[in-house]
């Protein structure tokens, strides 16, 4: 049964004579307390935080006095008691509490200015399991939720950020709060405590590697609010997580216009798939539109990847984002600029690389510092009606070692390495996904169709079409190898690619009719290997 709600007034303005301080973080503290003081608040705070608003001189009373308790437990207890929740959660204008707090000697406090034990920052850290324990604050997030119930009275700030306007409303109010206000710093708070909650939540699932627990929580505090989403009348706004993965969310950006919502989300796809290919190894570029690669090269150079990218599918490229696993090199940057391009993103760029993009204003280029690692776990989540769908990340990754080689003939050193360059393609191209590639460049990619024979005819076409922009004779899919993100049901498919030219397959294999499509490989002459991994993505 839910509880009743006594039958008392919100008063608009709530007049501040009193105000309790806990922070972790003490940026501007000194600044809003001596505020507060200069207004004759009266400042009340815990330990350090006391200590801290002495010391800058101003008169402050530790909670331990208040209470008459000492804090003990290494912190662990110092504000869980009635004296200080009572005085947060006491209804002033309900005869019975103001009786209670009267009897008990509770005086109410005003402000509640709180952040809690840097939990994130902690685990962030890759802190030991005892020190991430005891990070979980709880008696701040107690009096933050405390006060935000009660923001009919208690004004409740979590965020250093919002000191000023607290300032700005009691000037505007002759020292009081408005109703209004509170209301929205409570909405802050409760996300506050329930973002704090998620991470400490999904980091127990993470360390006890619970898969699927009960109940699943994700926190995040919003980095920026978009001009509009994924289409103008859609409005939105990019939450950060606090994970470290290098990306488009840590990646600090160097110049260009505000990152959108289709670029944030086409330069996390680009970042993710050219760290498949590891730079002491190679270079590589990607290309990416509508969250699908149109090129992915790998090459001795970032200029040279970058151009075979592009030769996969120039028209495509236009207004494309690019992502590179290597250094953004003044070669590269000169080529790059040459057509309309939305982002760079690349683990670092050199100053005179940075000097040739800043030609282009608008051109947003981002260095993200490292390449995130594919194979490490985490989780991707999507919304449905009703629900949200979580899975573990695709970090699934095939090397020569997996293969399977399941036709008469037996792919060439050089197929073998196009073989597995065009599956680690494939596996970041929407479903169904077509991938042709030859010497470690993408010569044609079908994406994003519902039967696997139209991705096919379409990748076809992109290697013809290619091969006609570079003046060329023959299509670039003569000699190429193809992956396909699934198996071939069916042998059609599989004939289409051999048809547009290709000599090697790879695909995962496990069609009921692998017999026919294995047979149909052999009478053509092609190699077929066998993942056993599906790449589907959607
Ligand atoms: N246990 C408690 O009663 C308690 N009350 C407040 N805190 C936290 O202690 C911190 C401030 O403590 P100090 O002023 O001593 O540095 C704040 O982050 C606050 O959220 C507590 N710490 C953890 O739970």
């Amino acid at each position: 049964m839910a509880v009743l709600a006594p039958k008392v007034e919100m008063p608009d303005l709530v007049p501040m004579k009193r105000a309790l301080f806990s922070v972790s973080d003490s940026t501007g503290l000194i600044d809003l307390a001596r505020a507060l003081h200069e207004r004759g608040v009266a400042l009340v705070a815990t330990g350090s935080t006391c200590k801290a608003l002495v010391s800058a001189g101003l008169p402050a009373t530790n909670v331990a006095d208040v209470i008459g308790f000492p804090e003990i437990l290494g912190g662990r207890v110092k504000t869980l008691h009635p004296m200080i929740h009572g005085g947060i959660l006491g209804i002033r204008n309900e005869p019975t509490h103001a009786a209670e707090m009267a009897e008990h000697g509770i005086e109410p406090f005003d402000l509640v200015v709180v952040n809690l034990y840097p939990f994130e920052e902690t685990i962030a850290k890759n802190a030991d399991y005892a020190t991430a324990v005891e990070n979980i604050d709880i008696g701040g997030p107690a009096m933050v939720r405390a006060s935000a119930k009660n923001h009919a009275f208690v004004t409740i700030v979590v965020d250093p950020a919002d000191y000023a306007s607290v300032l700005e409303t009691l000037e505007a109010n002759g020292g009081a709060t408005s109703l209004e206000f509170r209301k929205h710093l409570a909405a802050k708070a409760f996300a506050r405590t329930a973002a704090y909650d998620a991470t400490v939540s999904g980091w127990f699932a993470r360390v006890l590697d619970i898969e699927t627990p009960a109940y699943r929580s994700f926190g995040g505090s919003l980095r920026e609010v978009m001009r509009y989403g994924e289409n103008p009348h859609q409005s939105a706004a990019f939450y950060v997580t606090g994970d470290k993965r290098p990306g488009v969310a840590t990646a600090r950006q160097l110049q260009g216009k505000q990152l959108s919502y289709n670029n944030i989300n086409d330069t996390d796809a680009a970042y993710e798939l050219v760290a498949e290919f590891d730079p002491d190894e190679t270079a590589a570029v990607a290309i990416i539109k509508h969250a699908n690669p149109s090129g992915v090269a790998t090459a001795s150079t970032i200029a040279e990847a970058y151009e075979l990218a592009l030769r996969s599918d120039p028209v495509s490229a236009f207004g494309g984002i690019v992502a590179l696993n290597r250094t953004l090199d003044a070669e590269a940057a000169r080529r790059i600029v040459e057509i309309f391009t939305e982002v760079i993103i690349a683990p670092d760029a050199t100053d005179e690389a940075v000097a040739i993009v800043a030609a282009k204003k608008n051109l947003r280029l981002l260095v993200a510092g490292g390449l995130p690692d594919p194979a490490t776990p985490g989780l991707t989540v999507r919304t449905v009606a009703g629900g949200l769908l979580v899975q573990n990340r695709d970090a699934g990754r095939i090397g020569v070692g997996d293969l399977k080689i399941v036709t008469r003939r037996t792919p060439t050193a050089a197929e073998l390495a196009d073989l597995i360059f065009a599956f680690r393609v494939a596996k970041h191209v929407k479903s169904n996904a077509i991938v042709y590639a030859r010497h470690g460049a993408t010569v044609g990619i079908g994406a994003g169709q519902m039967s696997r024979v139209d991705s096919s005819t379409i990748a076809a076409k992109k290697a013809a079409d290619a091969a006609r922009t570079a003046g060329l004779e023959e299509t670039l899919a003569k000699g190429s190898v193809v992956a396909s993100d699934a198996f071939f049901p069916f042998a059609d498919g599989l004939l289409a690619a051999v048809e547009a030219g290709a000599t090697a397959v790879i695909q995962p294999g496990g069609s009921m009719r692998d017999d026919e499509v294995i047979a149909a490989a052999d009478a053509a002459g092609i190699a077929m290997v066998f993942t056993g991994m599906r790449h589907f993505r959607h």
